[in-house]
């Protein structure tokens, strides 16, 4: 069994949860709050200011150009596609780019961020994708369902997002960073693939805090 599969079973149960939460499946019947939306653009535009770093760590900490180059090629993604898809939900909102980029993030944002470049910065490259994989394969696993929903994908307000996320360009990546953890993790000891495990459980759950706090609207504890 690849590792990748073994760890799609470990997390199974979050990623159903994940799946039906009030607010992913508000954007697949097209009945979330818009509130709930933009305050959750906001955290995730602050949230993919950092998670992107993960992308020019591992090119730093990988070992081949050709690696190297796919790792740039995230980052790009990341910044130039992703993120431009929050600043033209941004313009609906009336958020300017400068009010998006000093909003403050929430306690989620900034814990799961930290998390994932403190184990980018401090382990090796298996530990830096296992840490940032949850990220792209839950978006690439929901964006998918959420597209075969009827009428989901033209929806007038959460059509883009889950175009997003559905298209090939976005499921491809997923897929290279997946079969990256499976080369990485090939032969490695037993005790080894348990940590990577954890941490992938670990940002994978921090996936389901990240849409409870958008669908709350959570700040910090003492707010
Ligand atoms: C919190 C979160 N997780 C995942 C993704 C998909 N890159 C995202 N934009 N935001």
């Amino acid at each position: 069994m690849a590792f990748s599969e073994r760890l799609y079973e470990n997390v199974k149960p979050i990623w159903e949860k994940n799946h039906n939460h009030p607010f992913v499946q508000g954007m697949g019947d097209g009945t979330l709050d818009r509130e709930k939306f933009r305050y959750f653009m906001i955290q995730d535009y602050l949230y993919l200011i950092e998670y992107s770093k993960l992308f020019a760590i591992g090119a730093a900490k990988a070992s081949d150009v050709k690696t190297m180059g796919e790792f740039a090629k995230l980052l790009d993604s990341t910044l130039n596609t992703e993120m431009d898809l929050h600043r033209q939900y941004a313009k609906k909102f009336d958020i300017s780019e400068e009010e998006l980029e000093n909003a403050k993030p929430a306690a989620v944002t900034v814990s799961y961020t930290h998390y994932m470049l403190a184990v980018g910065q401090n382990g090796g490259l298996a530990e830096l994708v296992a840490s940032l994989l949850p990220c792209m394969w839950s978006y690439a696993e929901i964006g998918k369902s959420l597209s075969q929903i009827p009428g989901a994908s033209d929806h007038e307000f959460y059509g883009e997002w889950i175009n997003m996320y559905a298209d090939d360009e976005f499921q491809e990546l997923t897929q290279w960073t997946i079969n990256m953890l499976d080369r990485l993790t090939h032969g490695k000891p037993e005790h080894e693939l348990k940590h990577l495990e954890e941490i992938f459980l670990n940002t994978t759950r921090f996936e389901y805090m990240f849409w409870d706090m958008a669908y709350k609207g959570e700040m910090w504890p003492t707010e």
